[in-house]
């Protein structure tokens, strides 16, 4: 790397250590290019994922799922504290040393903020550098939302995701405010550890987008689970009381009051944009404060990109990998991969069992136009399944969409043990044009959880068919 007074020249320079950044630059460096990562904080190298999203809360899923009701609470939870620190720890240690080891890779840390179109300042523990680069990638991520509800943003009992995953405390009694992924995940995860929760979702139910049957069964789980779902909620504010937070919330027509020990704000997550300097650069951004880029993820100037969560699409870690394919394909391959080449992207929200998704919902294949059959069994009834009596899992459901004329899959919901696994069989199919008939004539190995599409494809339930 060239040296001049505290700025550096490179090829190319990487603004926040997120996935599709991480590949992007480790793949450049390989080749040789001099390459400069910038990640403002010592405990995110590798982003989001490895330090406090996917990785940490699926690890207290399993943990959470670990413990028997005669293990005490608090003394389990902080175990499990422990184990995941020291699980995302060695993630950390890995990515820095990974990415800071290449021959023409560094990585800076502090926060960046561009002063220009092709520069950018890093404020770092040895004082502020620049940073020059031929192309720039922001892989920023995003932040939490916190609703703008009266006394919740001051509250001392206010906690996000981040948080609470580092806290060795156990909430005894949890509030969370939103039920997406985040809020039922950590909805589960902490009723398991034994925590009072309350979950407030203000949409009519939780899992809207889901088909009623899948949704009930869904929402039937979480329930007998002990959770406390709160839907149509209107939370209109939290007070702070003598060691504790009172929730107020409007119900039925009622108002209501809860005392909780923290507060989760589950409410989503936007892009962070904010005191980036992009008006410097010359990058625009949406309405929502997304930066804008075209399908092949250029931004308003065409030597900087936007990969992951930062760029406004769906905010997964697989994603921002996939951005990473179509952003290497720009800098050194043909540059005719885009967005749109996405098909039949699957979705897992990990709940226990995990509720998979991809493609369209029976309400959404029939709003298409298709004339559709449908493919479903409760788990437990699934007998060529038997790996769900074996793991002891019998809870949930599997459905498919089938569009009846041309045996195409067009979509399924798995909710079930290991759905996580299997989602990724069924999209595959999807994307390779594998009819239902073939998916479900197919030889699996026994006892697996993929066997169950035998017997699922063929238990037709509804059919457009006159
Ligand atoms: C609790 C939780 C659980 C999740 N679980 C899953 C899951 O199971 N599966 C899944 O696919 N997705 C999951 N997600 C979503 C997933 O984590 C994100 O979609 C993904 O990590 C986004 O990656 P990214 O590449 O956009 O950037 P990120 O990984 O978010 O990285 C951005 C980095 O940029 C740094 N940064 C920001 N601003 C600056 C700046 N100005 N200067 C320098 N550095 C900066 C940040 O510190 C951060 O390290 C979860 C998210 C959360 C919060
Ligand atoms: N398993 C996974 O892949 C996984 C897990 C966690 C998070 N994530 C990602 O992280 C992102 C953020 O997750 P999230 O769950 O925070 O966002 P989300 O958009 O999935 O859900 C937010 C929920 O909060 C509700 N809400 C908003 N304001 C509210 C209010 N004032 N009161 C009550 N409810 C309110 C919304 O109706 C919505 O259902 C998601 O987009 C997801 O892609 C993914």
């Amino acid at each position: 790397m060239e040296t001049v007074e505290n700025s550096l020249q490179a090829d190319l320079l990487v603004v926040g250590f997120g996935k599709g950044g991480k590949i992007t630059a480790g793949t450049m460096a390989r080749l040789g290019k001099r390459v400069i990562v910038v990640e403002q904080s010592p405990e995110m190298y590798g982003g989001t994922c490895p330090n406090v999203g996917c990785v940490p809360t699926k690890a207290l899923v399993h943990r959470s799922r670990n413990r028997r009701p005669s293990d005490p609470p608090q003394e389990w939870y902080e175990r499990a504290v422990g184990e995941v620190h020291a699980i995302t720890s060695l993630f950390r240690k890995g990515n820095f040393d990974g990415m800071d080891g290449l021959e023409t890779a560094s990585v800076l840390t502090g926060h960046a903020v561009f002063t220009g179109p092709d520069t950018v300042l890093v404020d770092t523990a040895d004082g502020p550098v620049t940073v020059r680069a031929e192309h720039i990638l922001i892989n920023t991520g995003s932040t939490p939302v916190i609703p703008d509800l009266p006394g919740l943003r001051t509250s001392k009992y206010l906690v996000t995701s981040t948080d609470l995953i580092h806290r060795p405390e156990l909430p005894k009694r949890l509030a969370i405010v939103g039920g997406g992924y985040l809020g039922i995940e950590f909805a589960a995860i902490y009723r398991q550890f034994g925590s009072e929760v309350t979950l407030f979702e203000s949409t009519a139910r939780i899992l809207d987008h889901l088909d009623d049957d899948v949704q009930a069964v869904a929402e039937k789980i979480l329930v007998d689970e002990g959770i406390e779902i709160v839907t149509g909620a209107n939370v209109t504010g939290v007070e702070d009381g003598d060691g504790e937070a009172i929730v107020q919330y409007m119900h039925d027509g009622h108002e209501c009051t809860l005392a909780v020990d923290a507060v989760l704000a589950a409410a989503g997550r936007k892009p962070a944009t904010e005191g980036l300097g992009l008006a410097a650069a010359g990058v625009r951004v949406t309405a929502r404060g997304a930066v804008e880029v075209d399908d092949h993820l250029r931004t308003s100037q065409p030597h900087i990109f936007a990969l992951g969560d930062v760029n406004g699409g769906p905010q997964f870690t697989y994603v921002s990998l996939d951005d990473s394919r179509i952003v290497l394909d720009q800098l050194r391959g043909e540059g005719k991969r885009t967005t749109t080449d996405r098909v039949a992207v699957p979705r897992t929200l990990f709940m226990t069992p995990p509720l998979a998704m991809v493609g369209l919902t029976e309400r959404e294949a029939r709003e298409a136009g298709h004339r559709i059959k449908v493919s479903s069994q409760p788990v437990a009834e699934i007998i060529a399944m038997p790996r769900a009596y074996v793991v002891d899992e019998t809870r949930g459901v599997m459905k498919f969409v089938i569009d009846l004329d041309t045996d195409e899959i067009l979509g399924a919901s798995l909710l079930s043990v290991d759905a996580q696994e299997l989602i990724n069989t069924v999209a595959q199919a999807m994307r390779h044009g594998i009819t239902a008939s073939q998916l479900g004539e197919a030889i699996y190995t026994h006892p697996s959880s993929a066997e169950a599409f035998n017997d699922v494809i063929a238990t037709v339930v509804r059919s457009d068919e006159k």
